[in-house]
């Protein structure tokens, strides 16, 4: 059978259930995904030798990672070739390009300038992130809630270069650039005031957020607790979304930040009535805040049909946050993208009116029925289908395509 055959079984399949399927594939394709730029060199970055701090941990010693700009870019175009459809490139501040040493309360637009030449070339936008860690003025695990004025300072300054680097990038690459907000900022052990740093990370916001950049997004990312900062963050998610509310600003959920047993999933709708803007950083906890690669399991579906059921995907930026050094690094980039397509695809195919009939008429039976029939309608065809359509490699293809691309690699790269 052809693909072709496969995707008209698959459309007749769907069509029983009075699925368009054309409308579905529309709206993925006009969903981009943030692809973090951080999956491939461990975080690492080309601004200085500092070991990985903050809390975050890459584990694994898989070789080949990219050691210059042009092997990072290299990397991502290849990651582009594997997957459908036009994507964003996500960026931190420790990603600049420039032989000047300059502190990172320097940083310019001109020293981004290569990446937005590139993101043209490629016909990709760029979303950007200030980089509050793996730098010694964050050394006492404070930055920009620290009781240090001059530290505090330091890091107001960046964030504000952050900013308007990604207005830079918005207006180069016509689009609304997201700027996120994260800071490792936390107590090993429990603080005798729990207050105070709060009081002081919302001066800082207050002085960063004082005007409004055109072309940006801004948001602002929680966490629940970090390696070395077990029993206190100062951004925590309440903190947050009271902020974010009160000062129009966005928020980001990163689905490795709650508990494990809270569902990001159950967040979305209820954030969508009062926030403006929400950017996911779609990720996979495994026990801790692990960043596993992305899989198409229960919590990303979850996810996906949350964004599409409710039309919350207009109001949300989708971004990938994840980094594992254990396999191939492009390998882990395509799998979370391709999977983040496939949950965001098995969502668009359902039936959305039918169910949101049944759901007013309190027919729960109907409801439980056809939620779980459409389980194992076969949205894979569909995906397939459009891999082919769009010349990418289709099922495990792209397993080939990685390998031979990592032959390249051998002798070259460490
Ligand atoms: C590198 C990222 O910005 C970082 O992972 C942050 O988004 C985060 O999730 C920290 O736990
Ligand atoms: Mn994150």
């Amino acid at each position: 059978m052809t693909q072709k055959e496969k995707y008209n079984l698959a459309k007749s399949i769907y069509a029983n259930y009075g699925v368009d399927i054309d409308q579905a594939i529309h709206t993925l394709k006009h969903t981009p995904i943030s692809i973090q730029c951080w999956q491939g060199d461990d975080v690492k970055g080309f601004y200085s030798k500092e070991a990985l701090s903050g809390g975050i941990s890459v584990t694994g010693n898989y070789p080949y990672k990219a050691n210059t700009l042009e092997e990072l870019r290299k990397d991502l175009e290849m990651v582009f070739s594997l997957v459908p459809y036009q994507h964003r490139v996500n960026l931190h501040a420790i990603y600049l390009d420039t032989q000047e040493s300059i502190g990172l309360d320097e940083i310019e637009p001109r020293h981004f300038e290569s990446w937005v030449k590139w993101a043209k070339k490629n016909n990709v936008k760029l979303d950007f992130n200030p980089t509050l860690f793996s730098h010694p003025m964050a050394k006492s695990g404070f930055t920009l809630s620290s009781s240090d004025e001059t530290v505090r300072n330091f890091w107001i300054k960046h964030v504000k270069q952050s900013r308007k680097i990604a207005s830079y990038f918005g207006e180069a690459l016509n689009t609304d650039t997201v700027c996120n907000l994260w800071i490792p900022d936390g107590y090993k052990d429990s603080p005798y005031s729990r207050l105070s740093p709060r009081v002081r990370l919302k001066e800082s916001l207050d002085d960063i957020y004082q005007t409004k950049l055109p072309h940006v997004k801004d948001t602002l990312e929680s966490k629940l607790f970090g390696i070395g900062a077990e029993s206190y963050t100062t951004g925590s998610h309440e903190f947050y979304l009271g902020y974010a509310t009160k000062h129009h600003l966005g928020i980001c959920l990163d689905t490795g930040h709650f508990h494990p047993t809270e569902q990001v999933s159950d967040k979305l709708s209820s954030m969508s009535l009062f926030v403006d803007h929400t950017l996911l950083h779609v990720s996979r906890p495994v026990r801790w805040d692990s960043d596993h690669v992305v899989t198409l399991n229960d919590d990303l579906i979850g996810v996906a049909e949350a964004l599409v059921r409710d039309d919350l995907l207009k109001k949300t930026s989708i971004g990938l946050d994840y980094f594992d050094a254990s396999i191939n690094r492009i390998a882990a980039w395509v799998i979370g993208i391709r999977n983040t397509q496939k949950a965001l695809l098995k969502a668009l195919l359902e039936p959305k009116e039918l169910l949101k009939k049944i759901e007013l008429e309190q027919n729960y039976t109907q409801r439980l029925i056809y939620t779980e029939e459409l389980k194992a309608l076969p949205f894979g065809l569909v995906y397939d289908y459009i891999c082919e359509t769009e010349q990418k490699p289709v099922g495990i293809d792209f397993l080939k395509q990685i390998e031979a691309y990592e032959a390249t690699m051998k002798g070259k790269r460490l």
